[in-house]
């Protein structure tokens, strides 16, 4: 394989940005590929594969190539050579890159492999914490989240079924598979920009993952239902919610930050769902209103993320111990206060994209002790595990509030 100087530069450039700036992988990579008009699918591919392997390995590859943070411009050259020459792709003769032997880079992987948090490439901390949590699972599950995600697609039922848009993406090269057990979803075999394609401006599809798919089903909404998707951010599960409601009913997605609302509206346009509104929570009156009045309340909870470390990897590096226990303190809130938006007899899920037992089945433990939790009880709860399925990590729990 030949590097391209302006490829690997590029990519050096964004390892700058997210490893000295602590800005976000996605957004910069989404910066960095605008530089040159010029570079084709493969090129983007490139530069963003490279990326994303050196943010997901930084410590065990800072660890080979004896490197630490700050990053200098040598140093990120450096954590590319350890890149290159773990793929058996021979190190270019540039003077920005200072030689590493390859013997050398081989021999310090095969011994720092035996440790788990060199060969996970992941903080101390949450390496203590993950085996505290999930005990001898952690091991399975922390290899899973450092896979690459595969790119899955929602089907827009509002405009498409999921095999016609399969035939859709095929005429524009974009070969797919359905995914057992997931009715909407649509799976990319190789991945593709799919964001330019004509079928998503038509609003045809989102791209979801297989397991986040799973949480808007799990609250057994009906096209007559008022739903309420408390933590609506920029609207994943709402616009599923639309399409299962078949843009019935009344859906009211609120958010603390107007800006995610402003997203769910235009990509709600897009998918031509009807029955949303937005409601921007800036003092509890939004949500004090709806007291006792929704069929159905979705909480997505603001949570630590940890199961979507495959798609986000940078996450390892960003999230710091006690945001663990102040998003935990939050979610107890948030699930006091929102759950009195259910009315007798209605349903409620609460769902988080981590796989820690402490934001997921001991909050819902948690919550049913207290006096509010007394109105409700569990119907049922899903662990999905990166380590089992392949997809992201969530949890979900269907509760019920007495008649
Ligand atoms: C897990 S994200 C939601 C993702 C979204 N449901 C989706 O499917 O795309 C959690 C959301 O909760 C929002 N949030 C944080 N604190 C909140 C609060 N007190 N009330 C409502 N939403 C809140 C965050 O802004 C964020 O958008």
């Amino acid at each position: 394989m030949k590097l391209h100087r302006n490829l690997v530069f590029a990519a050096v450039d964004a390892l700058n940005l997210i490893f000295n700036e602590e800005k976000q992988a996605d957004k910069v990579l989404r910066e960095v590929l605008k530089f040159d008009k010029r570079w084709g699918a493969r090129d983007r591919g490139f530069i963003a594969e490279t990326v994303y392997d050196i943010v997901r390995w930084k410590r065990l590859y800072s660890e080979i190539a004896e490197v630490k943070a700050p990053y200098s411009r040598p140093n990120l050259f450096r954590l590319f050579a350890v890149w290159a020459t773990l793929r058996g792709i021979e190190v270019p003769d540039w003077k920005q890159i200072e030689p590493i032997p390859s013997r050398r880079i081989k021999g310090r992987f095969d011994e720092l492999s035996k440790i788990r948090k060199y060969r996970e490439s992941i903080p101390d901390w949450m390496d203590t914490m993950g085996e505290k949590a999930l005990g001898k699972q952690w091991d399975k599950e922390l290899a899973a989240l450092n896979t690459q995600a595969p790119v899955v697609l929602r089907a827009n039922t509002l405009k498409t079924t999921p095999k016609d848009l399969r035939n859709a993406l095929a005429d524009q090269d974009i070969d797919t598979k359905l995914v057992d057990a997931y009715p909407d979803a649509v799976e990319l075999l190789e991945r593709k920009n799919v964001f330019t394609s004509e079928v998503f401006k038509k609003g045809f599809f989102e791209v979801q993952d297989a397991s986040s798919q799973r949480v808007a089903r799990f609250l057994d909404v009906k096209p007559t239902m008022r739903v309420v998707d408390a933590c609506a951010g920029a609207g994943g599960k709402t616009l599923h919610l639309a399409a299962l409601m078949e843009n019935k009913g009344q859906i009211i997605a609120m958010d603390i930050y107007e800006g995610k609302l402003k997203e769910l509206k235009r990509r709600a346009k897009r998918a031509g769902a009807h029955n949303i509104e937005t409601r921007v929570i800036d003092t509890t009156k939004v949500f004090k209103k709806l007291y006792g009045k929704a069929d159905r309340v979705l909480i997505d909870a603001p949570c630590t993320g940890l199961g979507t470390i495959k798609r986000s990897p940078d996450l390892k590096w960003k999230l710091q111990p006690d945001f663990v226990q102040k998003v935990i303190d939050r979610q107890a809130e948030l699930l006091q206060s929102y759950s009195k938006i259910v009315k007798p007899g209605g349903k409620m899920v609460y769902a988080t994209c981590s796989i820690l037992p402490q934001e997921n089945q001991e909050q819902i433990k948690s919550f049913l002790a207290t006096e509010e939790g007394a109105h409700f009880s569990l119907e049922k709860d899903e662990k999905i595990s990166p380590a089992k399925t392949g997809y992201d990590g969530f949890y979900m729990a269907l509760l019920s509030r007495k008649a």
